[in-house]
């Protein structure tokens, strides 16, 4: 299988935890899709009836356009189960997401969910976080000063830039710089000093989030359990 198949094996499986009556975040990312397009089959074939917490204006898109209802994380006491694809898993479940810029809404929404699942091709599980840049969502009004701060730090950041060589900007307009640090042996100092720093609106490095894991595989679906989280819940 390929890396397209692998994510949509992964899509469609996931797909298939969403039961009726569920509030369900919708993850961003091309792994997302498949499991968005799965789930739109599922509300025109079943009468599934889910109420959709979109993480992008992109996912929101789709959805709509396949005639799922979709509403504001607002508008919702909490959120029954976020299904949302990652860039890096480490074998402690921790992550790395925002390499489609969606990291601050996908944190808003994961952290108001009951559960989270990731579903991932099995190349983004590493032993360690940090080969994939780690994206931080920035204010612009003084962004250089951010970007010069995490330099000074050896974080060799680079804003991050669309194929025109324009500024990407987020769903609620900020930028991205993009750490390219090679390896994260702190996870959750960096976390706090990225948390520390003015300017800084979210980073991409979610730590203790995710509940249940699935990885397409070339020899089949394999489904991680985070079992402390899925204990307390029995
Ligand atoms: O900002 C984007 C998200 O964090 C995505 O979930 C992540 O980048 C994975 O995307 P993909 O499934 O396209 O590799």
């Amino acid at each position: 299988m390929n890396q397209n198949e692998l994510k949509a094996s992964v899509g469609n499986e996931a797909a298939k935890y969403v039961e009726n009556d569920m509030i369900v975040g919708l993850g961003s990312g091309t792994t997302v899709s498949y499991m968005v397009d799965s789930l739109g089959k599922r509300v025109k074939s079943e009468g599934l009836n889910i109420v959709c917490i979109s993480t992008s204006n992109r996912t929101a898109d789709q959805a709509r356009c396949l005639g799922m209802n979709v509403t504001s994380i607002d508008k919702v006491g909490h959120v029954d189960l976020t299904i949302d694809g990652a860039d890096e898993i480490s074998s402690d479940l921790n992550g790395i997401k925002g390499g489609g810029a969606a990291l601050l809404w996908e944190k808003i929404v994961a952290t108001n969910s009951d559960r989270n699942m990731w579903i991932v091709d099995e190349s983004k599980i590493v032993d360690h976080l940090g080969a994939f840049p780690l994206p931080v969502e920035v204010i612009p009004f003084g962004s250089q000063h951010v970007f010069d701060k995490f330099k000074k730090m050896g974080f060799q950041p680079s804003f991050r830039t669309n194929v025109a060589s324009a500024l990407v900007k987020t769903d609620s307009n900020n930028l991205i710089i993009d750490l390219h640090l090679g390896k994260i042996s702190a996870p959750k100092e960096l976390a706090e000093l990225l948390n520390d720093t003015v300017g800084v609106v979210e980073h991409g490095l979610f730590l203790d989030v995710v509940d249940k894991v699935i990885v397409g595989k070339q020899d089949g679906i394999e489904t991680i359990d985070r079992i402390e989280k899925f204990a307390n819940a029995n």
